[in-house]
């Protein structure tokens, strides 16, 4: 059953290049959610890749508990892009944005930073998370960090009794932005990471090939790379008690769940997880919360794993 209210998929009059945008549900509020910019084998797998993003940012939205419904758009990246046609279908993307009067507001998603949405704005007001310096909050991985952070300590707590991972082996599969900060922030734990790109390496932490993340025995493992990794075959390899990581959509179809739960692995949705930049975001742009305030907000998401876990 077709359960979005809205696909819009546009070539750009000035890029000749195909952008899209997915509303899965405005009934909470205007429906939020990053912009990607990526290749894509088919158009057919971005309407795919849009559809299912803008679902799962419905449920992050509903299970933060925030006012907006969820929604997702995409840059379909098909030929090598030069500046001059990053900011052409930038500006295609953004009349596209415009177009749904305020019921589509666009954040940073995988491929595009706070740079390209000043290159939203100038077309439309519907673009979070510019940088400081042009009046936003900049990048939200810090706060996603946070969140995954909080809700990795409350689910600890459930598995291994304490939310204190000192001396608890923890992989990170996907070296970016979020599972770096991730890494940080977990001081005492032995954290071995994992990336596709082999430059990400450092001597801070311990390396895992790519292939070997989900193999690897530990105690907790991170998804903080790419979407549909947990699939049956995945989850009756996997060596871990706890799964909890940033990375949208990690399960290839819902019935993963009750796999993890068989094998008796605890597993965070990453609707629930990866929520700390949605949730910083709008408490700072939409209701003028102050930093601290926001981050309380973020921190909140613990309470939110032990009562799911509960
Ligand atoms: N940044 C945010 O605020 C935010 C918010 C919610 C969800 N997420 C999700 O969290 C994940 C990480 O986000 P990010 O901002 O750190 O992205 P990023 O692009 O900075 O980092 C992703 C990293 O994963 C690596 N990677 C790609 N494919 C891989 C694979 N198959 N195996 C191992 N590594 C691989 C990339 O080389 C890159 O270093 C993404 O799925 C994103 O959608 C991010």
């Amino acid at each position: 059953m077709w359960e979005h209210e809205q696909l819009v998929v546009r070539t750009g009059r000035r890029s000749g290049m195909t952008t899209m945008v997915a509303i899965h549900s405005s009934e909470a509020g205007p429906a939020v959610g990053g912009c990607r910019m990526k290749a894509y084998p088919t158009i057919n797998d971005a309407v795919t890749d849009v559809l299912r993003l803008s679902k799962a940012m419905t449920l992050k939205c509903a299970a933060a508990g925030i006012a907006h419904g969820g929604a997702k758009s995409v840059i379909v990246v098909d030929r090598p892009l030069t500046p001059e046609l990053r900011r052409a279908v930038l500006l295609d993307h953004a009349d596209l944005i415009n177009s749904f009067g305020g019921q589509y507001q666009a954040g940073p998603d995988v491929g595009t930073g706070p740079d390209d949405m000043v290159v939203l704005r100038e077309l439309t007001p519907h673009a979070y998370c510019l940088p400081e310096e042009h009046g936003g909050t900049g990048s939200s991985s810090g706060p996603t960090a946070r969140g995954v952070l909080a809700a990795l300590g409350a689910a600890a707590e459930k598995v291994f009794g304490s939310a204190d991972l000192t001396g608890k082996k923890v992989v990170i599969s996907g070296f970016g932005s979020v599972g770096e900060l991730v890494a940080r922030g977990l001081p005492g734990a032995d954290v071995l990471v994992s990336d596709v790109d082999g430059s990400r390496r450092t001597d801070e932490f311990g390396w895992v090939a790519p292939e070997e993340a989900y193999t690897t025995s530990a105690d907790v493992l991170v998804p903080a790379a790419v979407g549909g990794v947990l699939s049956p075959e995945v989850v009756r390899a996997l060596d871990v008690r706890l799964v909890v990581g940033p990375a949208n959509n990690q399960l290839t179809d819902d019935s993963v769940a009750g796999l993890l739960a068989e094998r008796g692995i605890v597993w965070v949705p990453d609707h629930v997880a990866s929520a700390g930049g949605v949730v910083y975001t709008l408490a700072r742009e939409d209701e003028g919360l102050d930093h601290e305030s926001a981050l309380e907000r973020v921190d909140a998401i613990a309470g939110t794993v032990r009562r799911l876990l509960a």
